[in-house]
């Protein structure tokens, strides 16, 4: 399989003091790969720094991170907005609860699709649509009329999700996608995810607290410690042979989803 995301030996500080060392990483095409690791151990801030989205604060430092023969940390403002949304997708946990209050989610797919390219309403209706089929959503054509607040907090989720995949970016940045969710919600979105994969697909990250979801989804497993690779393997490997005893304690939780 291609690479299409390779973090070289990356160094992160956030005011001079480093957050992420010495970390590096590849995501293959198709791949699915879940980072895990404590809280404050550099998760969220690994995929924000493939969108460019560290802040005033926060600096890649040291290293590399490869996408599409460019180096992102180098790319002026500009060029990372053509690729935020179009090439490199994203989800957070509360990709609803971004959707705005006062718009249609079919006016807000419209704009989002508009932001990209040239497109009508009814096109991008028709793509939505079709996009909310294959990911089996039950009436979408009431989706597409109605207000967030009309919805579930659930199906804003997955809407949000339909929104970073309309462009069919290569790589879906996914950061706690299923934690504020219930159970079977949380299902929905693991299944989802698969299927953006089979479509399209899709390369992804995964950062989650979750070691159910990982092990419904991943391919490959990084684990980080204090802003470093404590094991990155196979998901078979780790899960089933954890070589640190920090990723022992982190596996302890019993996985709640399968793989279907
Ligand atoms: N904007 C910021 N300014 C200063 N420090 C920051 C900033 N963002 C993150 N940090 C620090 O970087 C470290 C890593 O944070 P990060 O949010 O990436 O961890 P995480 O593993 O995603 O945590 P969680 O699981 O709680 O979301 C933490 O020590 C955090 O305090």
């Amino acid at each position: 399989m291609k690479e299409i995301l390779t973090y070289q030996s990356v160094e992160i500080c956030f005011n001079g003091t480093a957050v992420i060392r010495d970390t590096s990483f590849t995501l293959h095409e198709g791949e699915i790969l879940g980072i895990v690791g404590e809280s404050g151990s550099g998760k969220s801030t690994l995929l924000k720094a493939a969108m460019g989205l560290l802040g005033n604060d926060g600096m890649v430092t040291r290293g590399d991170i490869w996408f599409q023969e460019k180096d992102i940390p180098d790319l002026p403002e500009k060029e990372l907005r053509q690729i935020r949304g179009e090439k490199i997708g994203m989800i957070f946990q509360d990709a609803g609860a971004s959707l705005c209050p006062i718009r249609t989610i079919g006016e807000q797919i419209y704009e989002s699709i508009s932001a990209h390219k040239k497109i009508t309403r009814a096109e991008a209706k028709g793509k939505a649509l079709d996009l909310f089929e294959k990911l089996y959503f039950k009436d979408g054509e009431r989706i597409w009329n109605s207000y967030p607040f009309e919805l579930s907090g659930g199906m804003n989720q997955r809407v949000g999700i339909v929104l970073a995949m309309l462009m069919q970016p290569p790589v879906l940045l996914a950061d706690e996608p299923t934690s504020a969710l219930d159970v079977a919600v949380q299902r929905q979105v693991v299944q989802e995810i698969l299927r953006l994969r089979e479509l399209f697909g899709t390369a992804v990250i995964l950062v989650t607290h979750d070691i159910g979801v990982v092990s419904a989804l991943a391919d490959t497993i990084l684990v980080l410690k204090d802003g470093q690779v404590a094991e990155y393997g196979s998901a078979r490997q780790i899960l089933q042979y954890p070589e640190k005893e920090y990723t022992q304690r982190l596996l302890a939780a019993v996985p709640k989803l399968r793989r279907a």
